[in-house]
């Protein structure tokens, strides 16, 4: 069996006044898709911070290649790519010009094409001359979500990729990020939509109050329509 890549272990999460929701346990090895649901404010967002270092927990702990996760670790940085709720670009510069600067940063070897690759996939190519404020708020989450993709990574983070997008670009996201798994990447996820877990065919954990059970892809449907 695979080492797992993420580990939360009895991990509880809040800010600072009690948990907001049951302690959560997972494991996420390479080639793993795994989701977290539930509905608006049962701690979704929340996990994911912990899980990135970014909120200390509560109590429990995760760990990423067995060691308590730093944020501030370089191989933490070089081995997560993570894209949450907020929106975080340098007004001044366009949108190409974002892509090559993570890629560059992050070392990517011929940082151009693969810049011009993630373009064409989050059909941003036609905008690749535009700043931020010049992109409709679709298209700026389009970057974001392009963002991590022109980096290294082995384990994507991603907080409701779905949200803002078109129809043909939801459905290109399960594509996506199903073939971030076939490439040993990890992929851990809060959504809302049905159709895209469906799609990925993924385990799921359900956030509650009293527990967080796992789910199969058709349990956690339903758990969405709860
Ligand atoms: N910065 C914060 N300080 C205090 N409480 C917060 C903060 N952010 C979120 N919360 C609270 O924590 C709880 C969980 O919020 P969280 O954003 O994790 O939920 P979520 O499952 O991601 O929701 P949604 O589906 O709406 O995105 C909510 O009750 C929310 O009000």
């Amino acid at each position: 069996m695979t080492a797992p890549l993420l580990t939360a272990s009895a991990l509880t999460v809040g800010y600072g006044e009690g948990a907001v929701c049951a302690p959560v346990s997972f494991a996420v090895g390479p080639g793993d898709v795994l989701a977290l649901v539930g509905p608006n404010g049962s701690g979704k967002s929340t996990v994911l911070r912990s899980v990135l270092g970014l909120l200390e927990p509560l109590a429990g702990s995760v760990e990423l290649d067995g060691r308590p996760v730093d944020e501030r670790r370089a191989e933490h940085r070089a081995a997560v790519a993570a894209v949450l709720d907020d929106d975080a670009w340098f007004p001044a510069l366009t949108t190409r010009e974002h892509l090559l600067l993570t890629a560059s940063g992050h070392g990517v070897h011929e940082p151009g094409a693969v810049v011009d690759d993630a373009l064409d996939t989050f059909g941003l190519d036609r905008h690749g001359d535009a700043v931020p404020t010049a992109l409709s708020s679709g298209q700026r989450r389009r970057l974001l979500l392009a963002a991590a993709f022109v980096r290294p990574r082995r384990l994507l983070v991603l907080d409701e990729p779905e949200q803002r997008l078109d129809a043909s670009l939801r459905r290109r996201l399960a594509d996506l990020l199903r073939a971030e798994a076939d490439t040993g990447r990890a992929v851990l996820l809060a959504t809302h939509d049905p159709v895209l877990l469906e799609a990925l065919d993924a385990p799921a954990l359900g956030l509650g109050d009293e527990d967080c059970p796992t789910l199969t892809p058709a349990q956690a449907v339903a758990f969405m329509g709860r």
